[in-house]
């Protein structure tokens, strides 16, 4: 049984996420899921009202607000599924509650279950609209009946309505516009202050500290996650271990972060450069052929050999490069280090290219 009610489920979301254009995971889901059910939930509301004041108790004023009200809920629908867009479907929906709930009570007068009506406005109108659209609507929505019921009052029927149910009335309106002005504001606060968090946590956990580059982990999910191969350099930097040790760790790091803007600045906007570790750099190259990858990879060791890093001595980079492979990612990269080192072995100062198959 639960495993019945499991599999209907997921083919429920699978419809859902189809008609939604987004997936369950997706953060809209649960708003979108709420906009199409209350449009359900009304339209059937609906539908057996307009059955009612035909056949059972023929009224045309409620038939006609029924039909009215069938037709926004139809345009909601339209907007929600058809068009993928949710926002002009919540409008629709709380324009329809908004003024259906009106309507009913210049229909039945002071029914209580007509005023009733009126609290949704507050409650549905700032969750769907935001707390600042959502609380005007109410205010609006809130004097608008506040005058209807103030005109009407010792008159008004089927019930006698007075000062003091004029107050009741309000009281209860602003104390729940009240509160949903506040439940819906810190809820939205929340979730951005937590949307920040996430964003700050995953830029961290993606950034190189010294450099500030994207570290490994961010060049490896970029590359295994790639639906096209890439040309990419590893770039070493020659003699490293001699700057340290005759400049100290300090000047070390400094030529570092000096190194990774001059790589920056010499590729295009669109190529990510990022820290493997040690003195090793990564570039992944977002447009090249295999001529326009040789110019690149010369005049990246050309602009680091040019380039005065402010310790009295030249700072030279060795770099391989090779055409990446999502499936194989593996071999890429054992290739690309193959190439680094026949570059340094060559000599240092230079590139070398090589495939994979090489
Ligand atoms: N200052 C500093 N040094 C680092 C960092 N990471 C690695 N190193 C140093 O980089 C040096 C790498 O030295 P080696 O691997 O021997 O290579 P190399 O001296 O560059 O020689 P070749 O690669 O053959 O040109 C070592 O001295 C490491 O301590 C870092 O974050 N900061």
């Amino acid at each position: 049984m639960g495993r019945l009610l499991k599999v209907r489920r997921s083919v429920l979301i699978k419809y859902l996420e189809r008609g939604f254009g987004i997936q369950y995971t997706h953060p809209d889901f649960r708003f979108r899921g709420f906009l199409f059910s209350a449009l359900v939930l009304i339209s059937l509301t609906l539908v057996f009202f307009t059955y009612y004041n035909i056949f059972i108790d023929f009224f045309v004023p409620m038939l006609v607000a029924n039909l009215i009200a069938l037709i926004f809920c139809l345009m909601g629908g339209y907007y929600l599924l058809v068009r993928k867009q949710p926002k002009i479907a919540a409008v629709i929906l709380q324009l329809l509650v908004s003024i259906d709930s009106f309507f009913l009570i210049l229909i039945s007068g002071n029914e209580e279950f007509a005023l009733v009506f009126a609290f949704l406005t507050p409650v549905m109108g700032i969750f769907l609209l935001g707390y600042l659209w959502g609380a005007i609507l109410s205010i609006i929505n809130f004097a608008a009946i506040f005058y209807f019921c103030f005109t009407q009052m010792e008159t008004w029927g089927p019930v006698f309505f007075d000062t003091a149910s004029l107050i009741h009335f309000s009281v209860i309106y602003l104390v729940i516009l009240i509160v949903s002005f506040f439940y819906d504001s810190s809820r939205r606060k929340a979730y951005q202050m937590m949307e920040e968090a996430n964003f700050k946590l995953s830029e961290l956990a993606t950034t190189d500290a010294l450099t500030t580059l994207r570290n490994r982990r961010y060049l490896e999910d970029c590359l295994m996650s790639s639906k096209k191969n890439h040309y990419i350099a590893m770039i070493d930097v020659d003699n490293f271990k001699q700057v340290n040790d005759l400049l100290g760790h300090d000047q070390g790091d400094k030529v570092l972060i000096e190194l990774a803007r001059v790589l920056k600045e010499t590729v295009a906007q669109n190529d990510i450069v990022g820290r493997w570790g040690g003195e090793e750099f990564v570039i992944i190259f977002a447009e090249h052929n295999a001529t326009q990858l040789q110019a690149t990879l010369e005049k990246l060791n050309q602009a680091v050999a040019s380039h005065d890093f402010g310790i009295k001595r030249d700072v030279t980079v060795s770099i391989g490069s090779t055409n990446h492979n999502a499936a194989s990612h593996r071999d890429s990269i054992r290739t690309v280090d193959q190439a680094l080192y026949t570059a340094k072995a060559n000599g240092k100062n230079r590139y070398c290219i090589m495939t994979e198959a090489t």
